[in-house]
């Protein structure tokens, strides 16, 4: 991925209007000050900005400017676990915004051309973000990685049906020994699901100073099994009589049934609440099938969760387990064309060849594809994969599929 083409050039000809250099960490509140002004936020204070410190990884920060600071976006370092199980370097990018009077002028594009150069150089595979609009991050090569689900529950007529276990026990912990806790808790927890990925000290801070700016108490309760701590949930209530009483859930984790069950029992036991929101769930996270009348659940958006990009795709499509005959795909990679060519892809592994593809697709298909939110036949029937060989689409459909839902549930 060394000497990604046409980056020189870029970089060149922005230079001579703007700098696009790495920030120091002393210009770390300006960017977070001109990030929040592009989200038309308040500056943050001296005490918010306190209780934030930490969430900017050193070195990992990128700044455009015409003199003043107009334009930055940043990266979180994490581990992306992908299907199979195996663990890649991931970049979590965030913070993407560019000052109302500089937008539509390419400082975006110059941010993330040299955002990609640094990833390259890291060894970084690929780069996952939430997207604050759909039209912005597919010319840069993100794809639609993962779905999601948000549901409500009917807490005054939810019952648990009688086969849901009552197994385990339920802490609640004070915010602050929660917020050191839970990093070491969910560090020791499985990533049951592809898509997932690793919390550093950078991301944590971030939730750290969530939690305490919330206007609600953020509450937070452990789940402990047989072996031990075993899934946590961190939730507010808003509670503004006469409006129904939401709970409202930030985190969820579990890494089995009993813990599943043993939140949720606690979560639609709890008092003075009419109505438990979810946000951005699993899309297979089977919470209704824990009631009686699973209608008392509603699931209230269905979207897409994480877009990434797959930055080194060679490496990305080795990473992953795959099922079925081996297929021969063509990938098409605009921003990053290192990575366009033809991959024999296997259960034996992964390898670029000379053989004709069976399928054609831009890297960002690829990313829909990748951890199996998106089937190849469906894909070609939205047009976004070519069909070279008759049944190819079917065949990738096995290729890629994936036993559970992928989903990332770190938001950042
Ligand atoms: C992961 C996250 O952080 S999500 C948060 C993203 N940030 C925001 O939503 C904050 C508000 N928006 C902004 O700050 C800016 O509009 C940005 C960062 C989204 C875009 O910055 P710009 O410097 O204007 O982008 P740039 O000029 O490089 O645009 C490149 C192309 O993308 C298009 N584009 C940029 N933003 C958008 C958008 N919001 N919707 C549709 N198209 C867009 C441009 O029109 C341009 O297209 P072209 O190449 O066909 O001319």
């Amino acid at each position: 991925m060394d000497g990604l083409p046409g980056f020189g050039q870029a970089i060149m000809r922005s230079m001579s209007e703007y700098e696009i250099r790495t920030l120091d960490p002393a210009e770390h509140r300006a960017a977070a000050d001109l990030f929040r002004g592009t989200l038309h936020l308040k500056d943050l204070t001296d005490e918010e900005a306190e209780r934030g410190r930490g969430s900017y990884q050193p070195g990992r920060s990128i700044g455009a400017f015409d003199g003043e600071l107009v334009g930055t976006l940043r990266s979180l370092d994490a581990e992306l676990t992908v299907p199979g199980g195996r663990r890649v370097p991931l970049a979590g990018v965030t913070s993407v915004g560019v000052r109302s009077d500089r937008t539509r002028r390419g400082l975006m594009t110059e941010l993330m051309r040299a955002q990609f150069a640094d990833f390259a150089e890291r060894g970084v595979v690929a780069a996952t973000l939430y997207a604050s609009e759909g039209l912005i991050y597919s010319r840069f090569g993100y794809g639609i990685s993962t779905l999601s689900k948000s549901y409500s529950i009917n807490t005054r007529r939810a019952q648990l049906h009688d086969g849901v276990p009552a197994s385990g026990e339920i802490t609640r912990l004070p915010l602050e020994t929660a917020l050191e806790q839970l990093p070491k808790l969910y560090e020791a927890m499985p990533h049951t699901r592809a898509g997932m990925m690793t919390r550093t000290s950078y991301w944590w801070a971030g939730f750290g100073q969530m939690c305490r700016q919330s206007d609600d108490p953020m509450i937070t309760v452990v789940h402990r099994g047989e072996d031990g701590p075993d899934g946590f949930a961190v939730y507010s209530v808003r509670r503004r009589w006469p409006d129904p009483a939401v709970l409202s859930i930030e985190a969820l984790e579990y890494t089995n049934p009993g813990a599943f069950a043993g939140l949720w029992r606690y979560l639609l036991g709890v008092d003075l609440v009419d109505e438990i929101r979810t946000l951005f769930r699993p899309v297979d996270e089977p919470a209704e099938l824990l009631l009686t009348d699973p209608r008392q659940c509603t699931v209230t958006r269905y979207e897409e969760e994480c877009w990434t990009r797959l930055v080194d795709v060679e490496a990305a499509l080795a990473a992953r387990t795959y099922t079925g005959p081996p297929l021969v795909l063509e990938v098409v990679d605009a921003f990053l064309p290192a990575n366009s060519g033809r991959y024999r892809i296997g259960e034996d592994g992964v390898a670029r060849t000379d053989e004709p593809a069976a399928l054609r697709l831009d890297v960002v298909a690829l990313a829909m594809l990748y951890f199996g939110a998106r089937q190849a036949s469906a894909l070609a029937t939205a047009g976004r994969v070519e069909v070279l060989e008759p049944g190819a689409a079917e065949a990738a459909d096995l290729l890629f599929s994936t036993r559970v839902a992928a989903w990332c549930g770190t938001f950042f």
